[in-house]
């Protein structure tokens, strides 16, 4: 999608209960060879107890699952040949293949609503999650189609650990951004895999990257994919306030840490800057908000991903995902959830916000977040 042409939509600023009643849907990405096929060969023959339907882009080695291949189109339909196929699993589970866009086999899937509880897209190893995460949240085509089925509810990138900190280093060395670069930014969690086949230096290492590269992200260690389910599925990243991590700040002593890509430039102060070249991130602690304060940051945010500059500057921005949590002097608490150019600002239901507010926190993760988005931020926030 490119965001230039993209009319933005203004997303309701509504109560995030409203979600509950859809199937969710997760993103899985990542990178080339990490695991993910792995991962969804293990949720498609263990016997987990949920009922998932996983859409792949190809069943490939999957195959051999033991199954019953069903072709749920019509025999008169033209474009039969062209449909996809889809698998009942001995473990409860749905598997469909699809070749292409994911939203036709979506909408068959959709046809044996009923049938399973949660859905899992694969994309390639190759594909940049952002569009296909806007595109199923809360576009206003979608919305009136897909959406009253289904709501996004996270995306997981499964991230390699023998060779995922070099091709990060590699994706910030070259123009522009690589791919696995902006698979890392749009994740709400990420499974950090083949943690056997490395040692624990290197696998601290690139989890401060990680983290560097998306302070808001969850990182989960992996072997063979074996994870709790829970902490992939039913996570509502888009409806629930974020989890934002503790920033890993300290230098080090091994290599990763000198390398030139990766600039570190304010590790200990508050707001905190990290930058790969292409993609960087920017965490800012809000303090507690006045109605006008929440007003001025919804303008100061819709200008900045709607037309992709700073108010009163032209100083150029491109988000790729952003969160917030902020907390309001009346004590309300409100979630802000973004995903390119589209975003939600809800109040968090009353329910749960309990014991003291934590300080209000909001992250970007984008290009061209340097010091004069941070100083602008802190001039509307004052
Ligand atoms: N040692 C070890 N090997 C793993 C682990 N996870 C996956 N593998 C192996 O790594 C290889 C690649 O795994 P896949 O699951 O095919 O990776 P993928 O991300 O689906 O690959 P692409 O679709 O080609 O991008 C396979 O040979 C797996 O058996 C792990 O945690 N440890």
């Amino acid at each position: 999608m490119d965001s230039d042409e993209d009319v933005p939509v203004l997303l309701e600023h509504k109560s995030i209960q409203d979600e509950t009643s859809r199937v969710p849907l997760t993103i899985i990405c990542g990178f080339l060879g990490a695991g993910k096929s792995t991962l969804l060969k293990r949720i498609l023959t263990e016997r987990h107890g949920y009922r998932i339907a996983v859409i792949m882009n190809e069943f490939g080695d999957t195959a051999d699952i033991e199954a019953k291949a069903i072709n749920i189109s019509s025999p008169d339909d033209p474009s039969a040949e062209n449909s996809e196929e889809f698998l009942e699993l001995a473990n409860g589970c749905l598997c469909c293949s699809i070749k292409d866009s994911g939203v036709a086999a979506i909408e068959k899937l959709m046809q044996r609503k009923g049938a399973f509880d949660h859905i899992l897209l694969e994309t390639t190893g190759l594909a940049d999650p952002g569009p296909i995460a806007s595109m199923f949240w809360h576009n206003e085509e979608f919305a009136t189609g897909l959406g009253r089925d289904i709501c996004l509810d996270g995306v997981v990138c499964v991230v390699d650990a023998v060779f995922g900190l070099k091709q990060m280093e590699d994706d910030s060395a070259i123009e522009g951004e690589g791919e696995s670069l902006r698979q890392v930014a749009c994740a709400d969690v990420i499974l950090l895999n083949k943690t056997d086949l490395v040692l624990e230096p290197q696998i601290v290492s690139t989890e401060e990257l990680l983290h560097k590269l998306n302070p808001a992200v969850s990182v989960y260690r992996t072997i063979q994919g074996q994870v709790d389910l829970a902490l992939v599925m039913g996570i509502m990243a888009y409806a629930s306030p974020p989890s934002f991590q503790r920033v890993t700040s300290v230098p080090h002593n091994d290599d990763h840490h000198h390398d030139s890509c990766i600039t570190d430039d304010s590790p200990h102060a508050h707001p905190t800057h990290y930058e790969a070249r292409g993609i960087s991130s920017l965490q800012v602690i809000c303090p507690v908000l006045s109605p006008s304060h929440l007003e001025r940051l919804d303008e100061w945010i819709r200008t900045v991903l709607w037309e992709n500059h700073l108010p009163h500057d032209d100083h150029e921005v491109r988000i790729l995902r952003c969160k917030g949590l902020f907390t309001m002097r009346s004590g309300e608490q409100y979630v802000l959830q973004g995903v390119q150019n589209l975003y939600e600002i809800s109040q968090v239901d009353e329910g749960l916000v309990t014991g003291v507010p934590e300080p209000g926190k909001l992250v970007l993760i984008g290009k061209g977040l340097n010091d004069a988005v941070r100083r602008s931020l802190e001039d509307i926030l004052k």
